[in-house]
């Protein structure tokens, strides 16, 4: 029995080994994670992420072929395939800072990997890394390995959250890059009869190790920077009458530019977008390529702009000023679906609302009260100049309640500003949110998910990204 250990049980280990566990019943697949916590949960009926069609998989792979641990060395040591998906984030210290990816869980991770080995194995790289990373780890591997032949392939994840499952089950594609070499060939090979049990072979994509690492980074910059690009467009829309829902249906419906991935919104979050393009602008940067990089920095500059136009938005709509008022925030995850807040939009405008000293009170379905405090609370960093941001403490968190059901949130509200597109938030009774309100009741639509028509006609003063402004908010200084 071919036997995989994948180090790191995080959104992408988990779930990835799940659906190679129910697709591979003669593999075995053990997860390991230093954390012991996360490890608990992954073996209890509590899951540590929230990812639809996930429980189901693990609860009838686990104990059978599906196995987390916390016995890191015992289960790298006995496995033929090692998948490494532990957390790649950007460096907030020396070298770098700001940019770079930090490679310090990876290193780690390898060189646990070389010392506890005894036999040849297949090394994976599923975190997304800097191009030219398995170099770095071969480099590794081979020095302290005592002789042990180790084959570094990349593997790049590209589910989604929210979509995980359905993304592995049926995926766009799996790319695998490999040494050009027959020992390389070879691994390559290996790997690909793991995803062939389901994924058909034409899918299967096979490139050298460095275009399989850049591929991955270069993905993830090409879907970002399609949303700042509809961003973009949205703040001219709103200048000019436009409709951005109507421009990005116009556009996509030409073949070569499609239609996925043009929802203009409040701005892009999670663990990945932000990361990979300032990744991708640090390797532009040592590469000597000023142009390439600043092309990429850009998309980032977009998505800071469109989330402080929100926020500006928002107080210059409520006469410049939203200093005690009550402000609904419906939804707080990067996206739907997901109770990940890495990254997420909500953040940032939670923040810039209350230091505007906003009264919020915040609704998610899936987002546990403490973790929108931490992240409320935590050092920010300015990217671009490379400083921490203002840290906000206990006074701007008295600020904050965290409710239970979106009407909670919103009653005696000024104000409701949506900014995760959760499917609950587009069959809300408006009339009945409308009718405990504060008037004038403003309703800022952070991802064009309300019907703005019906919304007016009850009596709500509403803005939606990049949609034909309320006679009202004409009238307000332009933002930004
Ligand atoms: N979150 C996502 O949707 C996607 C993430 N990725 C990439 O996959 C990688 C992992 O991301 P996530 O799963 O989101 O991260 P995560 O933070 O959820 O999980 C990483 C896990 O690795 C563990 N870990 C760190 N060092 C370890 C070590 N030396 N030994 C054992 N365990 C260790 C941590 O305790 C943590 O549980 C990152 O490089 C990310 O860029 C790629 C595609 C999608
Ligand atoms: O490397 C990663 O981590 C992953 O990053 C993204 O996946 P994810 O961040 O989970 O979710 P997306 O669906 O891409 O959404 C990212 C952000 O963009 C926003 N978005 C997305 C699409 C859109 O049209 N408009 C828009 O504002 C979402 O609301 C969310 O905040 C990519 O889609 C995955 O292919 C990749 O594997």
């Amino acid at each position: 029995m071919v036997k995989i250990c994948c180090i790191g049980a995080g959104y992408v280990g988990g779930p990835t080994m799940a659906v190679i566990a129910l697709k591979c019943p003669d593999i075995k697949v053990t997860v390991v994670d230093i954390s012991t916590q996360r490890i608990t949960a992954w073996n209890s009926d509590q899951l540590p992420i929230y990812e639809p069609g996930l429980e189901e998989i693990v609860k009838q792979c686990r104990g059978n072929n599906l196995f987390f641990s916390t016995e890191v060395e015992k289960n790298v040591a006995d496995a033929d395939i090692v998948f490494v998906s532990v957390n790649t984030p950007t460096k907030t210290q020396g070298l770098g800072a700001g940019k770079a990816a930090d490679l310090t869980y990876w290193e780690s991770a390898a060189r646990m990997i070389a010392d506890v080995s005894k036999s040849a194995k297949i090394v994976v790289e599923k975190s997304t890394v800097p191009v030219k990373t398995a170099e770095a780890i071969e480099k590794i591997l081979t020095h302290n390995s005592k002789g042990i032949n180790f084959e570094i392939l990349s593997n790049p994840e590209f589910l989604a959250e929210g979509t995980a499952i359905s993304d592995l089950f049926n995926p766009d594609r799996v790319l695998i890059g490999g040494r050009e070499t027959p020992d390389g060939n070879k691994a390559v090979q290996t790997l690909k009869a793991v995803y062939a049990h389901w994924v058909p072979e034409d899918r299967i994509i096979c490139s050298n190790l460095w275009s399989a690492e850049l591929s991955k980074l270069a993905a993830n910059a090409f879907l970002a920077q399609r949303i700042s690009s509809v961003n973009a467009m949205s703040a001219l829309c709103e200048a000019t009458g436009a409709d951005v829902t109507q421009v990005a249906h116009a556009i996509g419906t030409d073949s070569r530019i499609g239609s996925k991935f043009l929802n203009a919104s409040v701005g892009f979050g999670g663990s990945c977008f932000q990361k990979d393009i300032l990744n991708l602008v640090y390797i532009c940067e040592c590469s000597a390529l000023p142009e390439a990089a600043n092309y990429w920095k850009q998309v980032i500059k977009v998505n800071d702009y469109q989330k402080t136009r929100f926020v500006n938005r928002v107080v210059a709509s409520m006469f410049n000023t939203v200093a005690n008022k009550k402000v609904a925030i419906l939804g707080f995850a990067f996206k739907k679906d997901t109770g990940d807040t890495r990254e997420a939009p909500a953040i940032d405008v939670c923040r810039g609302l209350l230091v505007e000293k906003g009264q919020l009170r915040i609704y998610d379905p899936q987002v546990p009260p403490e973790q929108m405090r931490k992240d409320i609370t935590m050092v920010r960093f300015d990217w671009d100049r490379n400083v921490a941001l203002r840290s906000l403490g206990d006074d701007e968190l008295k600020q904050v309640t965290v409710v239970h059901d979106a009407y909670e949130a919103t009653i005696d509200a000024h104000a409701v500003c949506i900014l995760t597109e959760w499917d609950e938030f587009k069959s809300l009774d408006f009339k009945k949110i409308y009718d405990k309100m504060q008037k004038p009741a403003f309703v800022f639509d952070g991802r064009n998910v309300v019907d703005v028509g019906k919304l007016r006609e009850i009596g709500f003063i509403v803005y939606s990204i990049g949609k034909p402004l309320d006679a009202w908010l004409k009238d307000m200084p332009a933002v930004a």
